[in-house]
Order: structure tokens, then C-alpha cells, then sequence
């Protein structure tokens, strides 16, 4: 099976560096240095204090990146347009695989002529060292499940068994990306507008009493969710990953674009529209705005 990976960040390193164990992957990146430096290096992945290497074909993404099997977007929400427009170009028997977090993405790709398009929810976390090496900071699984199409194509990808990359089918990608979206929620801003690791959140009263208003607020949005996530399961993810900067406070101290958008913004657009007033959540959203900015040059 030829996959081709979108995004050459800390998630399609990883990616890349596992499926290769068992699939021809190519790494469909955006520019000339890391097509070089993977070229000569190969990637080098990280975990618990031990290396592995793999060799894998990279490229230049182009709207021409034809005769794969399948294709997994790992770029950035905000990132997804050039992508989108690349793909638009592809065989409509191609299945994508959309590996975002949030959900202002999940419109956008329903537009696609693809008969398969899959959302994924990844567990793990990674952090890019350099163009060609990734550290893999945190076990967990890729969830994926059909927005439209069925597993004619990618029965593959779901069997492998490759270790420490577990891929598990779900039945409800709604529900999926949306039990994903509450963590990120009641985590992400939190964590970078406080500038602290995610298992400060749990410690303090005062982050705990944000996180659970927040949790209410999610709930005027999305009542049906009520039985799919309780609020201790979050704490209990922001504990688990303790150590870890939250990828929205990584992209705040390195002065990047974050995924506020795709993970409140989205949000605060339904919220509008169905005339609810959720204040922490604007506040929080703001909040993140501006910091992004003055880290931009205001
Ligand atoms: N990191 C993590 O632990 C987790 C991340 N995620 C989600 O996965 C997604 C990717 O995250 P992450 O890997 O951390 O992000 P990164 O910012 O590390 O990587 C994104 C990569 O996409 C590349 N890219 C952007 N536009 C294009 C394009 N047009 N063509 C080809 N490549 C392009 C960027 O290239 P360039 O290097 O040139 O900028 C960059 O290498 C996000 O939506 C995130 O929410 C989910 C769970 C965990
Ligand atoms: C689960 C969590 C909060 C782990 O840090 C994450 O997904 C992120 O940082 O984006």
C-alpha cells in the first residue's frame, strides 16, 4: 500500500516514521530543505531516551502528487486551504485521512469529490526537533472513523500492528472529533494563556473552576454529548499528560499561528448563531487572540 503524508510537522514525522514500517510512505512536504534534509537524513525518532531511524521517499507537495493508496493530511487547520485545492486534483478513489484537531475543518473537506474521507483524532504526542527528527512524547492511539465512504481501500491501515502506533476504527466521527474537541478546549487556552504545563490545571482551584464553567458552556453547545464525556474524564487526560506543553502554549512561546479558531472559534460562530452566550469561552478566545498577536509584532 503507497501512502503519501501531508505535512512534514511533528505529526507527519511521526506518521511517516511508523507507517514505513510496513507501508511504502512518501512525505509530501512544502519545501526544498526538508525534501533535501529527509532525502539525506531519513528521520530520526525519539522515545523514552531511545532512537530509531527510518528511510522513507519524500517530495514536494504538488497538485500533480499522484498513485497513492492513500493520503493523510497532517498540516495545521489553518493550513488546509492549498492542501484542499492540491487535493481537489486527486483520484476521487484516493481515501484522505484529516488528522486536525478542532472542528472548523470537517465542512470544508465534506466538499471534496473523494468517496472516502476519514477523521482521525490522534492520542500521541509528538515535538519536531528539526526537519528530519521527531520526539515521541506521549503513547496513545490514532481514533478514526468514516465522515463518508467505507473501508474498501484502507483495510490495511486499520489491521497493521505496528508497535506503539495502534490505529482504532469509531463508529461516530462527530462523536469522535468532539470528545477530542472538549479536551483541547478545556485544556489549550488555559494552559497558554497561563503559560503553564497541563497538570498545573488540575493542582489549581481557581484553572479547575474555569475548566468545569467551560465544560457547562460545551454542554449549551453540544448537549447530546452529555453521555459520551464526563468532566473528570478531561481531568484526568490533563493529569495524565502533566508534563506536557499543550501544542496551543508551543505555538504561543514560538510565535505561531495557534488552532484557536478551529477549536473556539468554530464554537463561538455556532454559538452565535443559535443565540447562546457563552462568556468564558469568548473571554478565553480574546484572550488567546491577543496574545498571538502581541507575539506577532501586534
Ligand atoms: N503535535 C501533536 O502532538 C499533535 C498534533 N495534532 C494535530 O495534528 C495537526 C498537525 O500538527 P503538528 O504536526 O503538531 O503541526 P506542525 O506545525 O508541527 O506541522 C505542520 C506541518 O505542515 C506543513 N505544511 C503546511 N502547509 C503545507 C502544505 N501546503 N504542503 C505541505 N506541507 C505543509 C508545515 O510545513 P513547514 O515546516 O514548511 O511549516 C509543517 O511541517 C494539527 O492540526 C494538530 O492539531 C493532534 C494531536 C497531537
Ligand atoms: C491532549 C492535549 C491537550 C495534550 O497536550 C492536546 O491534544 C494538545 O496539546 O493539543
Amino acid at each position: 500500500m503507497k501512502i503519501g503524508i501531508i505535512g512534514g510537522g511533528a505529526v507527519g514525522l511521526l506518521f511517516s516514521h511508523y507507517l514505513s514500517k510496513k507501508f511504502d510512505v512518501t512525505l509530501l512536504a512544502r519545501r526544498a530543505e526538508q525534501v533535501l534534509d529527509i532525502n539525506s537524513y531519513g528521520i530520526t525518532l525519539k522515545r523514552d531516551d531511545c532512537y530509531d531511524h527510518s528511510f522513507i521517499k519524500t517530495e514536494m507537495l504538488r497538485e500533480s502528487s499522484l498513485g497513492f493508496d492513500a493520503l493523510i493530511i497532517a498540516v495545521k487547520e489553518y493550513d488546509l486551504e492549498p492542501v484542499i485545492n492540491a487535493l481537489s486534483n486527486t483520484d476521487v478513489k484516493v481515501p484522505l485521512l484529516f488528522l486536525q484537531n478542532g472542528i472548523g475543518h470537517i465542512e470544508r473537506v465534506k466538499n471534496l469529490p473523494h468517496e472516502t474521507i476519514l477523521a482521525g483524532s490522534v492520542e500521541h504526542g509528538a515535538l519536531k526537533e528539526n526537519d528530519h527528527s521527531v520526539v515521541h512524547t506521549g503513547n496513545g492511539r490514532t481514533n478514526i472513523a468514516f465522515i463518508r465512504g467505507e473501508s474498501k481501500g484502507i483495510e490495511e491501515l486499520l489491521i497493521q500492528e505496528i508497535k506503539y502506533f495502534p490505529f482504532s476504527l469509531q463508529d461516530d466521527y462527530e462523536k469522535m472529533v468532539l470528545k477530542k474537541l472538549f479536551i483541547n478546549v478545556l485544556i489549550n487556552p488555559l494552559t497558554s494563556i497561563a503559560r503553564i504545563k497541563n497538570g498545573r490545571l488540575a493542582e489549581n482551584p481557581h484553572f479547575l473552576h474555569l475548566q468545569r464553567t467551560l465544560f457547562d458552556e460545551l454542554q449549551i453547545l453540544f448537549p447530546h454529548m452529555k453521555d459520551h464525556i464526563r468532566f473528570q474524564e478531561v481531568v484526568d487526560i490533563a493529569r495524565s499528560t502533566s508534563s506536557n506543553r499543550s501544542s496551543m502554549l508551543k505555538d504561543i512561546e514560538e510565535k505561531r499561528n495557534t488552532e484557536v479558531e478551529t477549536i473556539l472559534g468554530a464554537l463561538l460562530i455556532k454559538a452565535e448563531k443559535e443565540n447562546h452566550f457563552l462568556p468564558i469561552m469568548k473571554t478565553l478566545y480574546e484572550l488567546v487572540k491577543g496574545i498571538e498577536r502581541e507575539g506577532q509584532g501586534g
